[in-house]
């Protein structure tokens, strides 16, 4: 592809097969000055687990983080678009952040629990709602969902940082999903893991997806295709002097993989950039 014909490289937009939980269509995002991402149209698809993959600071992490105003934690991020969740724009001015992200949870690259008990770690969302019912029945459904329950159940009251890795990142995945999301985003949540535990947080999101819509960004492209329903590929834009982000191709991801429709995505999955 020519300098000009990628400046005006948009993706063809990917026909959704299922319910649409959030349909995100971003123009431009800015860090201050900074395009960042410009058009790029993802649609996540309920009970599924899309893909989000693409070289280093192709902006995989701004979109997804964009899909629950995680961003707005940074004062120079500037969002151009819309992200509607079940019709709604989550940046509408009425919207309320912290209701976005009690529907849209997220759970980070680095294991981080609190330095509290297991128990409290994952009652910590609950007690912040301030919910009104079984707190402990809540927690172990939690625990159970996230397939830590056995490995915990006789030691609640320890605290969540004398885990393994592996074992910190399902607490902090029990953590998200106790509130009861509907939505889970993932920021590459295997990468501080080794591969036993990789294969088991894997394991679990392909649980998980029975119950949440959920959004991977991985840089391990045998992940994608291990988990991913759906892939969308991100690359970067230096043809306008800048590394502007953008989606080049969205698909089913065995499409993607398999028989992708762009020569960069083609050229991205035999490993010929990087
Ligand atoms: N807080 C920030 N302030 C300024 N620029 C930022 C900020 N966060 C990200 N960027 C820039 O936005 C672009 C996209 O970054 P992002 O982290 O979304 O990419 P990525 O594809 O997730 O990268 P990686 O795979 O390396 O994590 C990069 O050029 C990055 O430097």
């Amino acid at each position: 592809m020519n300098a000009t014909a990628e400046a005006l490289f948009v993706a063809e937009p990917y026909q959704p097969t299922d319910d649409v939980v959030i349909d995100c269509q971003v123009d431009k995002i800015f860090y201050g000055d900074f395009l960042a991402v410009r058009d790029s149209t993802v649609p996540i698809e309920k009970k599924k687990i899309t893909g989000f993959i693409g070289p280093s600071g192709c902006g995989k992490s701004t979109v997804l983080r964009s899909l629950n105003r995680m961003n707005d934690l940074i004062s120079v991020f500037r969002f151009q678009g819309s992200v509607m969740y079940h019709g709604q724009d989550i940046y509408a001015k009425k919207v309320d952040p912290v209701v976005v992200r009690r529907y849209i949870g997220m759970v980070f690259q680095q294991p981080n629990p609190f330095s509290m008990s297991i128990f409290d770690n994952v009652a910590f969302g609950l007690r912040l709602n301030r919910y009104k019912g079984d707190i402990e029945e809540r927690v172990e459904r939690a625990l159970q969902r996230a397939a830590l329950w056995k490995e915990v159940k006789d030691k609640l009251k320890n605290s969540g940082l004398s885990l393994s890795g592996g074992q910190q990142q399902r607490l902090c995945i029990a953590r998200a999903i106790a509130t009861e999301p509907d939505v889970l985003l993932m920021d590459e949540p295997c990468s501080a893991l080794d591969p036993i535990a990789t294969r088991q947080v894997e394991e679990l999101m392909l649980e998980l997806k029975e119950n949440y819509t959920l959004a991977l960004v991985t840089h391990n492209m045998q992940q994608a295709t291990r988990v991913a329903d759906t892939t969308a590929f991100f690359s970067v834009d230096i043809s306008q002097g800048g590394r502007t982000g953008y989606l080049v191709e969205m698909g089913p991801t065995r499409q993607v993989f398999e028989d992708p429709r762009e020569q960069l995505t083609k050229e991205y999955i035999s490993g010929e950039f990087s």
